[in-house]
């Protein structure tokens, strides 16, 4: 029978064809076969194993897929280049076994009540193609399907995964004799057996990515396309031998390969060759620069090899993507330098260039960073870039032929867009690319519309934590690699998040970790995501210390006159709107940060004209009486506030001891900045302040002065919601965090901003909570689980996102005024706060009875500590005697508890 090909068969269906072997590799020997499918097995093993398809993002180990040591790298560059195939081989070589027959039902498949259960712990599945029922010879098949059959059921299910027929009460005897070639009438629709499916193959999800990205499918379909388009056409265009052969002698590396410690990116396989090598020109090392080796990290050039793998379509075939979210502070900024200088200057083949043009698209406040980082590493004569500002338009870059990278903000970027599309770029970097995760959003509509196929997505945030975010940015750097969005839904997340229901069948839960091991085997061949642990050798220590503030008298009698109030006491009852409890919440955390805060809002609401019916009157009311009758909120004093006189004792000792050093002062609140600004000026001391009213064009200037070793400022005042993103404040030694915020990405991104490479002094962190407060409470919900599940560093998520259960809210509105620390209370410890015994607080490895370990420990990567890891950081009430830490010393008169961790402790503080 002739008949027109379904989808499947003109690319060439997977399931049915044998599987496409490249040139180099037809015949794999049985040994390298079972190697492929260990590290295959070993790859899913780790994803389901860790039962988690978002924490393995956090691994460092499951992305890096045996990426070459720098020991290593220079003998495994020249074999060919294979080891970050075994995944997709191996599920290629399970698919496509033209041996396979019948499987045994895996216990996943659920027998649904009512229907007959005949022999059907037999499940099959076959790939199909279908079409309406008809006579006609030539038939027009509509599309693929799988086709499930169990017992004298059977489902069919397009490759979205939607089902598209059903039918029950077969004779046994036919559904059973299925076979390849075989056409049937099913449910009302004409079916053709195209091939048999592998339990395994229908459980990963696999079988329904023929043209949407399985790593299989993509693979032999796209490689035996490209390769057999015209193999010819490349050499016929050789002008004479002469001239080739000329071309050839030229072909040299740019760099000695042989040379010590040479860093050669791995050299494309046969295959690649076969489908990229223009004219046939012979394959020479591409070397990076050794000026940039130099400097290179172990991790850096790893990365770089990663990268280039991707882009250069080395990882997958025919994709050119990648997203590399190496914790922050890892220097992705370098990595990705090194990429653009290599690739501009040199390529596999012929040594010709392989880009001309590379486009970077980051945040505003990181613009100048970048060409700060480009002049750093490369100086001012190799390479030109081009920052685009008010000044400085798009048109310059189009019409000089010097520049060859454009960098320019997200906003920007909006503004020029047309002019952008006119250009010719090859390269395509979105630094901090988080903020694609919503395709829908204008900028990433933007840059979606840009032509250039190699994309690199820069992030410090994991980017698994939801699971259509996540779609969104793999689609951006490798469009159509996972199908549509609604397959991808039916095919990954629907299973997966199913699986993670607490009323999910086990049967579910297996099928939803299978698809989730998949979808990480799949992506994790171009995301790459190293913790904070691969630099904390080249840091100094880290002396972070969580501090509990006593607070004024002042705030005291204000926080329980709020508590009181109406509009707390219906929130409680669950009476008032949604939001109000919002507004509770923010009174209490203004009253921390001081009490003036609060009387400013009080006035400024009592003047507006909505005052009457707000909710705020009820929060309000009577409150003005608590302050003196002449509190003037200009004349704040220190003495109102637990933490400010906390905070201006700590400045003074830093100065007096540490006169070199410099502080970075951490508010999420202007208002808050504004206090803290008037006590440095109080105090004499020089600052800089970079918050969100900070002109883009000044912000780089701004931390420039600061870093200067020439500065002579003291504090930079920072609003780390604003502009903390991305930043170096290498020239501060001592971060303060004045105030707590309920994301604890935000506090992590301000801290990462001193502790990072190319800091000289050890680093002093210091988290201030008013003791007894809503302050304690958010940081408890920090570091507990619940804070941790969900959105744990996205930093988009604020408190608006967050539901309270009324108990939750009785908790966050109650004040513990006897309480030295409520958080330690709560850790279950049996110490007494006087467990200090008076040793060196950096050499202090004594096993205490209210520790679970000793003192040094690993929490190194950049996530928020948990509870039980907060219990075995030191920890001591203000009274102690015997403070050896003279900062703490200083401060101890108005701190009721400290807890104390010191990372990287040998090298000497
Ligand atoms: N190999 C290196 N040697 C010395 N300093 C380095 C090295 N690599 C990077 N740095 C410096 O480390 C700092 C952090 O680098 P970078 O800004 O690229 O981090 P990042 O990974 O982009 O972090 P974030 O996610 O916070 O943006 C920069 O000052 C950079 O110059
Ligand atoms: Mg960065």
């Amino acid at each position: 029978m002739r008949r027109s090909a379904a989808p499947s068969q003109l690319q060439g269906n997977p399931f049915k064809k044998p599987k496409f072997i490249p040139p180099a590799r037809s015949n794999p020997s049985p040994n390298e076969e079972v190697t492929k499918l260990n590290s295959d097995i070993k790859l899913s093993e780790v994803a389901a194993n860790k039962n988690t398809f978002l924490q393995s993002q956090n691994d460092s180990r499951i992305c890096s897929f045996n990426l070459p040591t720098e020991e290593s790298s220079r003998g495994i560059n020249h074999e060919d280049h294979y080891r970050e195939k075994y995944c997709l081989e191996a599920s290629a070589k399970t698919t496509s076994d033209p041996h396979h027959t019948v499987h045994l039902a895996p216990k996943e498949i659920t027998v649904s009540k009512g229907q007959e259960e005949e022999p059907d712990s037999l499940v099959k599945y076959f790939s199909v193609v279908w079409c309406k029922p008809s006579k006609k010879k030539h038939k027009k098949w509509e599309g693929d399907a799988v086709l499930i059959v169990k017992g004298k059921s059977f489902t069919l299910k397009d490759l979205e995964g939607k089902d598209i027929g059903r039918g029950i009460g077969y004779k046994f005897k036919e559904l059973e004799k299925i076979e390849e070639g075989q056409t049937m009438t099913l449910g009302g629709k004409e079916v053709e057996v195209m091939g048999i499916i592998s339990p395994d193959d229908f459980n990963s999800g696999r079988c329904f990515q023929l043209g949407g990205g399985s790593s299989a499918a993509l693979r032999s379909s796209q490689a035996v396309k490209k390769c057999f388009s015209n193999p010819f056409k490349s050499v016929c265009k050789l002008s004479s031998k002469e001239n080739r052969q000329k071309s050839f002698q030229n072909c040299k590396p740019r760099h000695d390969p042989y040379a010590p410690n040479s860093l050669v990116m791995p050299q494309p396989d046969n295959n690649h060759q076969w489908m990229f090598s223009k004219n046939c020109f012979p394959v020479v090392d591409v070397v990076i620069d050794p000026h940039l080796v130099f400097h290179l990290r172990p991790h850096q050039k790893e990365g770089i090899i990663f990268l280039y793998e991707c882009v250069m379509g080395m990882r997958v075939n025919g994709r050119c993507g990648a997203i590399l979210a190496d914790e922050m502070g890892l220097g992705k900024t370098l990595q990705c330098i090194s990429l653009i200088w290599t690739l501009q200057c040199q390529g596999p083949y012929g040594g010709k260039p392989v880009i001309k043009k590379t486009l970077i698209v980051s945040p505003g406040s990181l613009v100048n960073n970048w060409r700060k980082e480009f002049q750093k590493w490369l100086g001012i004569e190799r390479i030109k870039i081009f920052t685009v500002d008010q000044d400085h338009k798009v048109e310059e870059f189009t019409k000089s032929p010097f520049y060859s990278v454009l960098i320019i903000s997200y906003e920007m970027l909006l503004r020029s867009l047309d002019q952008i599309k006119n250009i010719k770029f090859d390269l395509l970097i979105c630094d901090e690319g988080h903020r694609l995760k919503n395709s829908t959003i204008k900028t990433a509509t933007a840059l979606i519309s840009l032509a250039c196929e190699k994309r690199i997505i820069l992030t410090g945030t994991p980017v698994q934590n939801d699971l259509q975010e996540f779609f969104a940015l793999i689609d951006f750097v490798n469009p159509g690699i996972l199908g549509s969005l609604p397959s991808y839904r039916k095919i990954y997340e629907e299973p997966i998040i199913k699986s993670r229901q607490p009323s999910a069948s086990e049967e579910e839960k297996e099928l939803g970790e299978r698809r989730a091991a998949e979808l990480t085997c799949l992506t994790g061949l171009f995301v790459l995501r190293r913790t904070q642990e691969v630099i904390n050798k080249y840091l100094p220590p880290k002396i972070e210390n969580v501090v509990f503030c006593r607070p004024g008298a002042l705030q005291i009698e204000l926080y329980r006159k709020l508590l009181n109030s109406q509009a707390v006491r219906f929130c409680l009852q669950g009476l008032l709107e949604n939001s109000s409890h919002l507004i509770c919440i923010g009174a209490l955390k203004k009253l921390c940060n001081h009490p003036c805060l609060l009387f400013s809002s009080v006035k400024e609401k009592e003047c507006s004209s909505t005052w009457d019916e707000n909710e705020e009157r009820n929060l309000y009311e009577g409150l003005m009486n608590v302050f003196p009758a002449d509190y003037n909120p200009v004349m704040f004093t220190e003495e109102e506030s637990g933490k400010l006189q906390v905070l201006s004792k700590l400045l003074a000792v830093i100065h007096e001891l540490c006169p070199d050093e410099k502080v970075v002062l951490v508010s999420n609140y202007t208002q808050t900045l504004n206090i803290l600004q008037e006590v440095c000026k109080r105090h004499g001391y020089a600052y800089k302040r970079l918050d969100g009213q900070t002109q883009i064009s000044q912000r780089q200037q701004i931390v420039d002065g600061f870093n200067s070793k020439y500065s002579t400022d003291f504090i930079f005042l920072l609003s780390s919601k604003a502009g903390g993103v991305g930043l170096n404040l290498i020239g501060g030694s001592h971060l303060i965090l004045y105030d707590i915020d309920w994301n604890p990405a935000t506090d992590i991104q301000a801290m990462s901003r001193v502790w990072r490479d190319g800091q000289k002094h050890p680093v002093h962190i210091y988290r201030l909570l008013t003791t007894g407060t809503i302050e304690e409470k958010i940081y408890q919900r920090q570091i507990s689980k619940q804070g941790l599940s969900g959105a744990v560093v996205d930093l988009t998520k604020t408190c608006d996102h967050i539901q309270f259960s009324v108990e939750e809210l009785k908790n966050l509105f109650t004040l513990h005024e006897s309480s030295h620390c409520v958080t330690h209370d709560l850790l279950d410890c049996e110490c007494t706060g006087e467990n200090h015994t008076g040793d060196s607080l950096e050499k202090f490895p004594v096993f205490r009875n209210c520790q679970l370990g000793t003192h040094q420990q690993k929490s190194d990567s950049l996530k928020p500590v948990s509870m039980s890891q907060l219990k075995q950081w030191k920890h001591f009430s203000g009274d102690h005697l015997n403070l050896t830490d003279p900062f703490l010393e200083r401060i101890r008169e108005n701190v009721s508890f400290f807890f104390q961790n010191i990372t990287n402790q040998t090298t000497a503080i």
